[in-house]
């Protein structure tokens, strides 16, 4: 189990986060905030590339500063932009991989082909990276990740640059690699982990705003989502009121989602709120919420 025990972090007189409070046990996290609400941040104290500043974070119970060697061996990272060769094969790439990680050397052909098999790239595993595509080598990212069989694996926006097939796979990968371990995906992308996570962890003003299901932080909007039809010369004014969440155009009519606070109307349908209704609606600004 991994703890994050009341940890803050500045940097110079600037707030990232502060007294941050989160469990991890085995099963698959989306880390879910918009871009600066401090992300990378949490991660970077998780692999152990930075300090937090106060407070402290436990493996079974263990200070990871304390277990050094031993803690980095648990974990499997890719960063937003991961380092790689060009001009390497992947299984060139993760035969250096495997040697910089201080893998014994028995076993680790069988390795490489193991992943390079799970990440879908056998067929070219001896063809140059040169020519791959974005969602080719964020697969060979994963690879590496995952090489050494990491109790704890970390994906910082795994899926950022992916097209929607290329995301659709990555899901199914990285359900398949979840069994027995704790994997940690950031993304402000919903959809990525609506479908994977089984729970998810949000951050908002600089701190834990929200882990558990995502059944249940949906049920915590009920009754406050609605759709309604109106004309378009209704629209801007009813866009000042209210904090619309989605808005489409039907034969020339606007249908409108939104967000409110106020007792139904009756040209509204209450609709079961989704998990991209709760982003956009708990990172509003008080302001839009009507
Ligand atoms: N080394 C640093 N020095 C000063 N401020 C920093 C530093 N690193 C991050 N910050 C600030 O801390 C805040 C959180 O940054 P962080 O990168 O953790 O956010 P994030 O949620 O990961 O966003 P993104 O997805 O854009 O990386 C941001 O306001 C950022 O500008």
């Amino acid at each position: 189990m991994l703890t994050i025990r009341n940890i803050g972090k500045t940097y110079g007189s600037f707030t990232a986060l502060k007294e941050m409070n989160v469990q991890f046990e085995n099963g698959i996290y989306g880390l879910l905030a918009p871009n600066g609400a401090g992300k990378t941040t949490l991660i970077n104290m998780l692999v152990t590339l930075i300090r937090p500043t106060s407070g402290e974070i436990l493996y079974d119970g263990k200070s990871i500063h304390a277990m050094g060697e031993r803690y980095r061996e648990l974990i499997g990272y890719l960063p937003q932009h991961f380092g790689y060769y060009k001009h390497y094969s992947p299984r060139k790439y993760l035969r250096y991989i495997a040697a910089l990680k201080g893998m014994k050397k028995s076993g680790v052909e069988k390795r490489i082909d193991e992943v390079l098999e799970l990440v879908a790239l056998s067929d070219v595993k001896d063809k140059k990276m040169r020519k791959f595509s974005g969602g080719m080598i964020q697969r060979v990212g994963i690879a590496q990740a995952i090489l050494a069989d990491p109790q704890i694996l970390i994906l910082d926006e795994p899926t950022a640059g992916l097209d929607p097939k290329e995301r659709a796979r990555f899901r199914h990968m990285l359900s398949d690699l979840a069994r027995n371990r704790i994997v940690l995906i950031s993304t402000h992308i919903v959809s990525d982990i609506e479908s994977i996570a089984n729970e998810i962890v949000m951050i908002r003003d600089q701190t834990l705003l929200y882990k558990g299901d995502i059944a249940t932080i949906c049920q915590s909007l009920q009754g406050h989502i609605f759709e309604t039809t109106m004309s378009f010369d209704e629209f801007p004014s009813f866009r000042k009121d209210y904090l619309t969440l989605e808005e489409k155009q039907e034969q020339g009519r606007m249908i409108v989602r939104f967000y409110t606070e106020q007792p139904p109307k009756a040209d509204w349908s209450s609709v079961v709120p989704e998990l991209e209704d709760v982003f956009l609606v708990k990172y509003a600004s008080e302001s839009m919420k009507g």
